[in-house]
């Protein structure tokens, strides 16, 4: 079974491509989905999570403030770097027990929809790396529309991860969505089909 490795910047368009492909018939497994899945009340990983980070990250129904725990860990690097180490190790786990049910279904492909894939160097997980990218003013108004973020915690966001120049020499295909839905989808039924 071959794993195609879908990734790209904040907001430049993975799940959307996502939506795409599966209409295609793929099978998409996402890496932010099984981020909430893994940081979910009772999860050993939301455990973690408040020893290192305090009750403060909670709501009141002791489920995760996702919004809280963003802004502590767009702010400071280092935080950033720490919630990395205990979230990351649970999702590519979660990811391969998927990838395994999958091939044992007989499944010919699977597309793993990675945001960090990247920067935390998951190459060994996929067999190829698809990148979508925009440029950077697409890319911050498409965020501060989707997020309600301001440009200042949008640009946070940008910088938290690999400059796009980086990341468009470690990819085996690219893909630009700086136009419409349509642009997109006509890119990625040629890409599906080839590969
Ligand atoms: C900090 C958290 C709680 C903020 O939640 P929020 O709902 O605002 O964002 P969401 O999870 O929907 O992520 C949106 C996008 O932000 C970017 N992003 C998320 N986590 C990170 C990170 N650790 N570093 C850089 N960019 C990130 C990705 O492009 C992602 O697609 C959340 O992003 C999180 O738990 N991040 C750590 C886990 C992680 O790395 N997830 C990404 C794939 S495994
Ligand atoms: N070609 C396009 N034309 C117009 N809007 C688009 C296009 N592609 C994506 N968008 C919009 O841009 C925003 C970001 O796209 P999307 O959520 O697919 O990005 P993402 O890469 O999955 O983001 P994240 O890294 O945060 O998960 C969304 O609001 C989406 O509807």
């Amino acid at each position: 079974m071959k794993v195609i490795g879908l990734t790209g910047g904040i907001a430049s368009g993975k799940s959307t491509a996502s939506s795409i492909l599966r209409k295609f018939g793929a099978t998409i497994i996402d890496a932010d989905l099984l981020a909430r899945e893994v940081t979910e009340k009772g999860q050993p990983t939301l455990e973690k999570i408040i020893k290192t980070f305090g009750r403060e990250i909670l709501k009141d129904d002791g489920t995760l403030n996702r919004k809280a725990l963003g802004k502590i860990v767009f702010d400071h690097r280092e935080k950033l770097l720490k919630l990395n180490e205990i979230i990351h190790p649970a999702v590519n786990q979660r990811a391969k027990t998927l990838f395994q049910q999958e091939k044992e279904k007989g499944k010919k492909k699977v597309v793993y929809d990675c945001p960090l894939l990247m920067e935390e160097n998951l190459y060994s997980m996929v067999d190829t790396v698809w990148l979508i990218y925009v440029d950077e003013t697409t890319q911050l108004s498409r965020l501060m529309k989707r997020d309600g973020f301001t440009r200042e915690e949008a640009i946070k966001r940008i910088k938290s991860q690999m400059p796009l120049d980086d990341k468009l020499k470690l990819a085996n295909i690219v893909i630009e969505n700086n136009g419409s839905v349509e642009e997109l989808e006509k890119k990625l039924r040629k890409y599906w089909h080839e590969k």
